[in-house]
């Protein structure tokens, strides 16, 4: 497979932040009206799907915003601590985001999509872990870097 000589990250592929930014603001939009996970986020401030938009763009190698605007990974394990996630929750925010990312205009190449439901498989099932009573108190992790994985780079068309 022929790869550019420069691998550009997960978030430069998609399209940067504004890409980010329209899939949350469309993803919350749904929540709200999901009969499931409406209640969960009935509270939420409204510059939450920002926030969560800076979140996993960088995670996905975008600008560190979520770090210096809202204390980084600590922060974000905080604000599920306490929330009693479970499975039924964690699909249904999946499939939702998933579906969301289609209409947000997301990459559809198999490439950036094997790398992206990779990173949110990965951290929501840690969400639904640090939502459990006498979970213990986040720890001062790094913020997670998520590249493209076993596939290696972007979709080359071969
Ligand atoms: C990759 C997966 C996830 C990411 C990146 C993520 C990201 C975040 C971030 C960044 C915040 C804090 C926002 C802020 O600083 O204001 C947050 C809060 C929250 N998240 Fe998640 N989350 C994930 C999965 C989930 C899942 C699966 C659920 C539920 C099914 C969930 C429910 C919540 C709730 C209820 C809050 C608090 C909202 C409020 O302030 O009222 N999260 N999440």
């Amino acid at each position: 497979m022929s790869r550019p000589a420069a691998v550009p990250s997960l978030y430069d592929w998609a399209g940067g932040m504004p890409v980010f930014e329209r899939l949350t603001s469309v993803f919350y939009r749904r929540v709200a009206r999901d009969a499931d996970l409406g209640p969960l986020f009935a509270r939420m401030d409204p510059d939450h799907p920002r926030h969560v938009a800076h979140f996993i763009a960088e995670v996905l190698g975008g600008p560190k915003e979520y770090s210096r605007e809202r204390g980084g990974h600590r922060a974000m394990v905080g604000r599920h601590v306490g929330r009693h996630l479970d499975e039924r929750l964690r699909r249904r925010w999946m499939a939702l985001l998933l579906d969301c990312a289609g209409e947000a205009d997301l990459p559809d190449d198999p490439e950036f999509r094997s790398a992206f439901v990779a990173y949110l498989e990965w951290g929501t099932r840690l969400a639904v872990i640090n939502s459990q009573e006498g979970a213990p108190p986040p720890a001062d992790a790094p913020m997670p870097a998520w590249g493209w994985g076993e596939t290696g780079g972007p979709y080359t068309g071969t």
